[in-house]
C-alpha cells in the first residue's frame, strides 16, 4: 500500500506539491495524471526519499522508503529512465543492480526476457539505446528485486504504440498477482486503458481522485446499440434508468456500463455496442480538470 498523506514541497517558497492526499491498495494500478510541471515527479521523488517533503508523509506499507530494509527488494522505482549510464551495456546495468540488491544473477537474464531486451541489445551499450530501449531497461531494473510495489515516472515516454500495449499488459498483471503500481503520465489515454484508479493534479494540489468508472460517471453517460432499438429502450426504461437519442441510431443510458449491461442481460436484449458515451468523457473531465491552473503558487506565510 502507498499512503501519501498531506504531502507538501516547496522549493524556495515555491509550492510543487500542495496538501495532496491519495493511496495505492495492493491489486490496483493507480494512474497519476496531470500536464507538465503539475507536481506528478516530486510527489514521485518524495515517495521514494529523492525529495524531503516540506511537510506532511509518503510511505509504504506504513514505512518511508529509506527505512524500509534493502528497499529496492520491496519497491521498483524507475524515474527517469533517460538518466542511465552510457558507456555499459544493458546486461551489465542490471547485473550491477543485482548484486546491489543481492538477487541471483540468474534473474537478470530473466528481466531482460521479460522486457523484451534478451538476445543482441541486451550486449549493446545503452548509450546507443532508443529512449524506448532505456525504459524498458529501466522497468527490468525496477523489476529485478521482485518487489510488491512499483513506482514509474512517465514509464511510456518514448514507446512505441505496440510497446505501450505491452507495458500494460505487464503492469496488469503485476497488479492481479497483487502488486500496487503508481505510474504517471500527462497523458490520459496511456493510463486510461490499464489504471484501476485515477489521481489528476494539477498546479500541485489533486483536482479529482477515485476509480476510473467512479470518474466517469456523470461524464457522458454509456452509449448502447443494439439490433432492437426499441427492444432496448424498453429494457433500460424497465430498470428505471433515464436515455436519450445517442449518434447512429444507438441511445446514451444515463448510468454505468455495468448497470446498463445487467439491465439488458437481465431483458435478454442483444447489444451491439457497450462503451462509455462519446469516448471522450474522461478526456473532457481531464482537460476541464487541469486546463486552468498550470501556475506554480506562492507558500502562504
Ligand atoms: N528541484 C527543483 N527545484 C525547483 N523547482 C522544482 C524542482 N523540481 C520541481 N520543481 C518545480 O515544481 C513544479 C512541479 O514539477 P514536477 O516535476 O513535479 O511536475 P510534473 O508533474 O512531474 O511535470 P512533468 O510532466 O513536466 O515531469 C514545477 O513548477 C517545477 O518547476
Amino acid at each position: 500500500m502507498i499512503t501519501i498523506e498531506h504531502l507538501t514541497k516547496a522549493y524556495g517558497g515555491q509550492l510543487a506539491v500542495a496538501d495532496v492526499s491519495f493511496s495505492c491498495p495492493p491489486g490496483t494500478v493507480t494512474g497519476f495524471l496531470g500536464p507538465n510541471g503539475a507536481g506528478k515527479s516530486t510527489t514521485m521523488r518524495a515517495l521514494v526519499g529523492l525529495a524531503e517533503p516540506t511537510s506532511g508523509t509518503a510511505t509504504v506499507g506504513g514505512r518511508r522508503y529509506r527505512d524500509l530494509p534493502n528497499a529496492g527488494r520491496s519497491v521498483g522505482v524507475l524515474l527517469d529512465a533517460g538518466a542511465q549510464h552510457g558507456g555499459r551495456t544493458g546486461r551489465e546495468v542490471l547485473t550491477l543492480a543485482s548484486r546491489v540488491l543481492g538477487v541471483d544473477r540468474r534473474r537478470v537474464d530473466e528481466a531482460l526476457e521479460r522486457v523484451g531486451l534478451a538476445g543482441r541489445p541486451a550486449g549493446k551499450r545503452v548509450g546507443q539505446y532508443s529512449l524506448g530501449m532505456r525504459q524498458r531497461l529501466g522497468l527490468a531494473t525496477a523489476l529485478l528485486g521482485d518487489p510488491q510495489v512499483l513506482v514509474l515516472d512517465e514509464p511510456a515516454n518514448g514507446l512505441d504504440p505496440e510497446g505501450i500495449f505491452w507495458m500494460r499488459g505487464l503492469l496488469r498483471d503485476f497488479a492481479d498477482r497483487g502488486g500496487t503500481v503508481l505510474l504517471s503520465s500527462h497523458l490520459l489515454h496511456e493510463v486510461e486503458a490499464v489504471a484501476d484508479q485515477l489521481v489528476v493534479i494539477s498546479g500541485g494540489r489533486i483536482v479529482a481522485q477515485g476509480s476510473k468508472s467512479e470518474l466517469l460517471a456523470g461524464t457522458g453517460g454509456t452509449l448502447v446499440r443494439g439490433p432492437d432499438r426499441a427492444l432496448l429502450a424498453k429494457a433500460l426504461e424497465v430498470a428505471g434508468i433515464g436515455i436519450s437519442a445517442g449518434p447512429d441510431d444507438a441511445l446514451v443510458a444515463d448510468a454505468e456500463a455495468l448497470a446498463v449491461g445487467q439491465a439488458v442481460a437481465a431483458a435478454g436484449v442483444v447489444l451491439t455496442e457497450l462503451r462509455a458515451a462519446g469516448g471522450a468523457g474522461l478526456e473532457d473531465l481531464f482537460r476541464s480538470l487541469t486546463g486552468s491552473s498550470h501556475e506554480v503558487q506562492e507558500v502562504q506565510a
